[in-house]
């Protein structure tokens, strides 16, 4: 069931384009990752979905409704966009109860996000002393409390450790499995692929990728085995005639494409050839993300 649908969206800021006739859905029961290089237009998109910005062209709407139609919002979707947002001296409790009673919601949410969480023994602390990572699960009660079945989470893992990081997948994992549609968006492609169901990918304002994770993987991992014997000439032609492709590696060994680990190693046994080496290279996740994206980063390194 599709809970946000971006349909042509443009966003102009004087003569820059920084959306441009963008148009993906963000299912139910789904993370849906949303990458691109810095500068790609994520943020913007997410402040167009929430009503925080309006586009220039195109469209987007919650559960069918343009966010200002939306009678109570926090009840339709939460997000959290910058965790530095809460106000330092405000104790975690008062900061999620003045936000319940401004939107005309119950105080007993109060207490059940901050459980949810994990942020009731400090119910009572001041926000202004939070580590990051606390002051992100602040953040993450706080888009929970109106129990939104839509949820958008900006850059929600950048600066924490690798257990706050844990934690924000696993429960951004969780509200999918209740149905919620989770829009999240990341630089990190490795992140992504540990997190989201489905990636949209963005670059300049405009869509390069929208795909299942699995199909990303699955195309990503398209990569090449090297091989290392003591006949590699001999055995070049031999894979050379069953279909792969060949070219010499270092310190003679071969890397070969279109024929799997297996198939080589049968083909090694069937002509009596010893290996000593058989391992398949898969371009890291990173790689693939930067091939996907190079063409439309914002600054661009000369390499010589
Ligand atoms: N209010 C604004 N006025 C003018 N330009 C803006 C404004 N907001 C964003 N931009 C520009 O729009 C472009 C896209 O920014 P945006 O923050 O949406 O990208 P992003 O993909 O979220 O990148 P990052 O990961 O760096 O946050 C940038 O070049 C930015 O400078």
């Amino acid at each position: 069931m599709t809970m946000i649908d971006v349909t042509g969206l443009t966003k102009r800021y004087g003569p820059d384009t920084v959306v441009d006739d963008l148009s993906f859905t963000v299912e139910a029961g789904q993370v849906t990752g949303f990458l691109g290089p810095n500068g790609a237009g994520k943020s913007t998109t997410m402040k167009v979905i929430l009503g925080l910005a309006a586009p220039t062209r195109g469209s987007v709407t919650i559960d069918g409704r343009r966010y200002r139609d939306l009678p109570v919002p926090l009840t339709e979707v939460g997000a959290l966009l910058d965790a530095g947002a809460v106000h330092g001296g405000r104790k975690a409790y008062d900061h999620l109860l003045a936000l319940a009673v401004a939107n005309g919601l119950p105080r007993r949410r109060v207490g059940e996000v901050l459980a949810r969480t994990g942020l009731e023994g400090v119910a009572g602390k001041r926000a202004g002393g939070f580590s990051l990572g606390m002051r992100q699960r602040l953040g993450i009660a706080a888009a929970l409390l109106g129990d939104p079945r839509v949820l958008i989470f900006d850059e929600p893992v950048n600066g924490l450790d690798p257990e706050g990081i844990r934690w924000i997948r696993d429960f951004m994992r969780s509200l999918a499995r209740e149905g919620r549609a989770v829009l999240v968006s990341s630089h990190l492609m490795s992140e992504m692929a540990q997190t989201a169901d489905h990636l949209v990918v963005i670059g300049r304002g405009r869509l390069i990728a929208d795909t299942s994770t699995s199909e990303f993987l699955r195309r990503s991992g398209e990569g090449t085995v090297l091989v290392r014997t003591s006949e590699p000439a001999g055995f070049a032609l031999r894979l050379t005639a069953s279909g792969a492709t060949v070219r010499e590696g270092t310190e003679s060994s071969l890397v070969v494409s279109g024929l799997t680990g297996a198939e080589i190693g049968e083909l090694a046994a069937y002509h009596g050839i010893v290996l000593s080496e058989l391992t398949p290279q898969r371009p890291s996740l990173e790689d693939a993300f930067m091939e996907l994206t190079k063409d439309s980063v914002e600054y661009q390194g000369v390499t010589a």
